[in-house]
């Protein structure tokens, strides 16, 4: 799959192709029916898919600090399209030049100068432009008088309600680890590299692997059973916090932590996946460390008890 970052670099090499314009956080079931109709259509006019990404989202450029928390960065979005076998994506970088464009502009710009699009493939209720106003009937339109077809992809639902990534944030809010499966097609799960952190794990009798984080804000907060897969491919059950560490750090920026039940090994410098599977409390910022570290305990021993029950389900 390739990566074309920023129109700037598009080249006339793009030019002849199937599209798709959206978010995609998250890549859930609703995302993964357009990707899959999306490469039928490729096939069918045997033309390259592309999927078209802004970054930043959208709402993260008109309002920083309230957008909706990132389920998948660009980064993950990446991984998931190759996996469904997305020929090429252009990100696009949304900035204050770029809202300005109308619908009509972004079509022509875009879509027909640039990557010189056959097909358009779209959820029904998918908008966009600087004023919202290119729905599914004005790219209908539009591609009547440009010379590309439109096809709209039904809603998809689960339990009668749609499939979307605000649903997704909603289940992992409530550590409903079940239904964001169900909703994504796969497992919650955060990986990154292992850093140094302050050292202080191995004090409270809990080493930590410390994983970077690359946004400051993260869709889960508290303390949680977890799995991890390491390098090596083996899987590991581990108790992890993810938050701010009221206890012993006055900083904004979420961390996430793990320890590794039963395990003894370094980790830095690893890329590790961590699998999100209940919740065991919210953080908390303890009176002093010996507290906090009663705490981690009696966390390390109820997800030794849960994990014996998740084993044997
Ligand atoms: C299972 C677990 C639960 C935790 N719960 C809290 C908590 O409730 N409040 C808090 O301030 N920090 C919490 N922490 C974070 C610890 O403060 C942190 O892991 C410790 O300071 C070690 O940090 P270091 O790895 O940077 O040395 C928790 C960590 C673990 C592993
Ligand atoms: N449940 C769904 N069924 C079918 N298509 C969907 C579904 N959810 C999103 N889409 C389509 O996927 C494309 C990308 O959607 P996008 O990520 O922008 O929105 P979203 O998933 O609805 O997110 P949000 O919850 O933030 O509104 C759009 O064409 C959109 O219409």
């Amino acid at each position: 799959m390739q990566l074309v970052r920023g129109l700037h670099n598009v080249r006339p090499a793009h030019h002849g192709c199937v599209a798709t314009i959206g978010n995609f956080d998250g890549v859930h079931l609703g995302h993964r029916a357009i990707l899959t109709r999306l490469r039928n259509s490729a096939a069918r006019l045997n033309l390259p898919s592309c999927v078209i990404v802004f970054e930043p989202q959208p709402r993260e450029f008109f309002n920083p600090d309230t957008a909706p928390v990132r389920l998948t960065r660009l980064r993950d979005k990446l991984q998931l399209f190759a996996e469904a076998g997305i020929d090429q994506v252009l990100c696009i970088a949304f900035n204050k030049r770029f809202r300005q464009l109308c619908a009509e502009d972004f079509v022509q710009r875009v879509l027909v100068d640039a990557l010189g699009i056959k097909h358009l493939q779209v959820g029904d209720d998918f908008r966009f432009g600087c004023d919202r106003a290119g729905d599914f009937a004005f790219l209908q339109g539009a591609g009547q008088r440009c010379g590309f077809s439109v096809e709209p992809t039904a809603t998809v639902e689960i339990d009668g309600q749609r499939v979307s990534s605000t649903r997704v944030r909603a289940a992992l809010a409530e550590a409903d680890f079940v239904l964001a499966e169900r909703l994504l097609g796969r497992p919650y799960n955060i990986d990154g590299r292992v850093l140094h952190g302050q050292k202080l794990g191995r004090t409270l009798n809990a080493p930590t692997a410390n994983v970077q984080l690359k946004r400051h804000r993260a869709p889960l907060h508290g303390v949680y059973l977890v799995s991890v897969r390491l390098r090596s491919g083996r899987q590991v059950p581990g108790v992890a916090n993810i938050g701010t560490r009221p206890t012993v750090d006055s900083g904004q920026r979420a961390h996430l932590e793990v320890h590794l039940l039963n395990f003894s090994g370094d980790l830095y410098g690893q890329h590790i996946d961590v699998t999100f599977h209940q919740k065991i409390r919210d953080e908390k910022r303890f009176e002093s460390l010996p507290h906090l570290q009663e705490a981690i305990a009696a966390d390390i021993a109820q997800a030794n008890t849960l994990w014996q029950h998740y084993h044997t389900l």
